[in-house]
């Protein structure tokens, strides 16, 4: 970096703690900042603690807020979501998505979806508003209706993300979105002599390239969470 970046990047750092504002000094610092800049309230701070108890990995702060934002872009009526979970990720949908919107979960784990039901319910949303599917989502999806849905939004089996991508570019209207969750979670993709290729981790890969590469999509990558790749299906 250049005297003047440097002394650029300084100042403007220093701006910012003066100000009270984030200390932008460098990107884990930047990271941090974000996954802290919208916070959660009582419900999702619950709903969190029971994700972490069972093991479902609640989606993180920011990963939620991002979720939120783009079912309101959208005016979101209609949402699925392949892992359910203890309902972090849904709340944070319901509250992006239109007033009498429906969300269509899917979890292969009924106990979850009850905890996540209640997880609505506390979180001020009438019953009505969340179809709860049990079952493996590669069996369950293609039981729902082509181009029936506003967005589609996939955190489950990490392997199956290439499948799961064939079924929400069927699910989803023109000008709908799908979103990854883990997009940039880190694993071993090497397959060389030595090592094991992990399947996750390949399947994570090719569906970032299959996004990337479809003339049909228009692909976003956020390094926020474990990293959210979302794409617009203009096809
Ligand atoms: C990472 S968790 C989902 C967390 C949730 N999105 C949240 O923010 O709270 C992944 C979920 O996928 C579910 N799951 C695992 N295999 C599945 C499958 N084949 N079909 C549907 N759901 C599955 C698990 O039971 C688990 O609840």
């Amino acid at each position: 970096m250049t005297l003047r970046g440097r002394l650029y990047r300084e100042h403007h750092a220093w701006i910012r703690h003066t100000c009270g504002e984030a200390v932008i000094a460098s990107r884990d610092d930047t990271l941090a900042y974000i996954e802290q800049y919208v916070t959660e309230d009582d419900a999702l701070v619950s709903t969190r603690a029971l994700g972490q108890r069972t093991e479902t990995h609640p989606v993180s702060a920011a990963s939620g807020a991002a979720l939120r934002f783009l079912a309101a872009a959208i005016d979101a009526r209609s949402v699925v979501e392949i892992g359910t979970g203890c309902g972090s990720s849904g709340i944070w949908l319901l509250r992006g998505m239109r007033s009498d919107g429906i969300l269509t979960s899917v979890d292969l784990e009924p106990e979850y979806q009850e905890f996540a039901r209640d997880a609505y319910h506390q979180a001020g949303f009438t019953a009505n508003r969340a179809r709860l599917i049990s079952g493996r989502a590669l069996e369950v999806l293609p039981r729902l209706r082509d181009t029936a849905y506003d967005m589609v939004f996939i955190d489950a089996v990490r392997a199956e993300y290439p499948a799961y991508l064939a079924e929400a570019l069927r699910l989803l209207r023109r000008g709908g979105i799908v979103v990854f969750n883990n997009a940039l979670e880190a694993g071993n993709t090497d397959d060389g002599p030595l090592r094991v290729p992990d399947a996750n981790a390949m399947a994570i890969r090719e569906v970032g390239r299959l996004v990337r590469e479809d003339e049909r999509l228009v692909p976003l990558l956020l390094p926020i969470g474990d990293g959210l790749l979302a794409a617009i299906a203009n096809g």
